[in-house]
């Protein structure tokens, strides 16, 4: 599906959806706990329904109503002999090594781009355990012969935390105590505290040894626990540039004392001399011209589209550093982001991790290609604000990935489009 969207000024109050961090992180913890659990606020996003199905392949029962889950958790055990993530990051490195507790062979898929994101530390750590599998050219489709082991595992944190996360489920529920030492600085630990609390939550200790250590006895166990997942800050981070953009759009019932690394975009925001304001449950940035800003991308890599819209939009020069790992992920976002602006007027030099941006008042119209990347569409949907043309955005369904209503909530906000299969 393309949209073209016409250039309309946005307005009103929306709900942002529930965190998809959180909420895989949620289903997966409950699938894991003998007994009830009750996971409320889910979006059926493709990215959650890829985790919903991967646990229901290692014995969950889940069952699905409008907008949660039940969920009755099961020890591992094979129940499909494949998983397939379609093309989340998260579902895969996450379900790698709990699909692997189970001593037994399983297949895990992918689709589009994640055949082509890297698993090497997974990879590396098989060998080491001399564990066999069959890959191809891509990592995906993945064949793995048996289970992983509890032990030392040394893993590298400038790659992806979800490789570290997906250990940290597994780990506590194997026969023997393991380690995950960090060899590298440890990047989106945003992300590593988020599974913290989750396993907490449903009653999994680890020993943070200041994230470059974490000590986890074996033989422990979920237990249940009813969740509500709060609003995602990556995705608020649309609406609020597109507030910096001229926008009046407030969002309701954001959680201020969130623990979600992307809660950095508040500070981003204000980086870019705008102002955030928290009045009457409703968040929202002030509409200003924005100055320029220097913006680290180490902690929040998905924050990296919109705010590459913002700094093209503000006065001066921004830069952007620390963000190769931008490269890694639904599409290589650096180079995706440079060449989609450009089309539209702006001025950019890219780097190997990160950017160098040269504000413009405003972009022309124009045709862009999505990449298939959804944080890359919604970013554009935001750009067209300040666009004096229409812009046609290609591919722009891939927004199922995280926001499946996305474009109807955009209408609804006033913003004016056309659809075209
Ligand atoms: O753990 C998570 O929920 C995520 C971690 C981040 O990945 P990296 O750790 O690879 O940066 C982020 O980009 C992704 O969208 C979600
Ligand atoms: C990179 C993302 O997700 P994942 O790694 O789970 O595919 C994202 O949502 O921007």
């Amino acid at each position: 599906m393309n949209v073209t969207i016409k250039p309309s000024k946005l307005e009103g109050s929306i709900m942002i959806p529930p965190s998809k961090s959180l909420s895989h992180r949620a289903i997966i913890a409950a699938s894991l706990a003998l007994g009830k659990s009750v996971i409320s606020n889910v979006l059926y996003s493709k990215d959650i329904k890829a985790t919903i199905e991967a646990m229901r392949a290692c014995g969950a029962i889940i069952e699905e109503y409008d907008d949660y889950l039940v969920i009755y958790g099961s020890k591992v055990k094979r129940v499909k002999s494949m998983i397939n993530a379609n093309e989340s990051g998260s579902t895969i490195r996450f379900m790698i090594p709990i699909a692997l507790v189970c001593d037994a062979p399983m297949e895990f898929r992918g689709e589009n781009h994640l055949v082509k994101r890297p698993l090497d530390t997974f990879l590396e750590i098989f060998d080491l355990q001399g564990i066999s599998y069959e890959r191809g050219e891509d990592y995906l489709p993945l064949k793995v012969k048996s289970g992983i082991k509890s032990g030392v595992y040394k893993v590298r944190g400038d790659i992806s935390s979800q490789f570290i996360t997906g250990l940290l489920y597994a780990l506590p529920i194997l026969d023997g105590d393991s380690k995950i030492e960090i060899t590298t600085t440890l990047e989106s630990k945003g992300y590593i505290d988020l599974t913290l609390d989750m396993l907490k939550k449903f009653g999994i200790q680890i020993e943070n040894r200041d994230y470059k250590e974490f000590y986890i006895k074996g033989n422990q166990s979920y237990t249940p626990c009813d969740y509500t997942i709060e609003g995602d800050f990556s995705q608020s981070a649309f609406f609020l540039v597109a507030d910096c953009l001229g926008a009046n759009i407030k969002l309701k019932a954001m959680n201020m004392d969130s623990h979600q690394g992307d809660k950095k975009i508040l500070k981003d925001i204000e980086d870019f001399s705008s102002k955030i304001h928290y009045e009457n449950d409703e968040l929202y940035a002030d509409s200003i011209k924005t100055k320029g800003a220097i913006i680290d991308f180490s902690q929040s890599p998905d924050l990296g589209p919109a705010l590459t819209v913002l700094a093209s939009l503000s006065e001066g020069k921004s830069e952007f550093i620390n963000a190769g790992r931008l490269r890694i992920k639904e599409c290589d976002r650096i180079t995706c982001m440079k060449e989609e602006l450009e089309k539209l007027g702006a001025n950019i030099i890219e780097h190997e991790d990160g950017m160098e941006i040269f504000g413009v008042d405003s972009f022309t119209g124009g045709v862009i290609d999505s990449h298939n990347d959804h944080r890359v569409a919604m970013s554009f949907a935001m750009a067209s604000i300040k666009a004096k043309g229409d812009i046609k955005i290609l591919n722009a369904g891939c927004v199922s990935k995280s926001y499946p209503n996305f474009w109807e909530v955009f209408e609804r906000l006033g913003g004016k489009i056309e659809y075209e299969e």
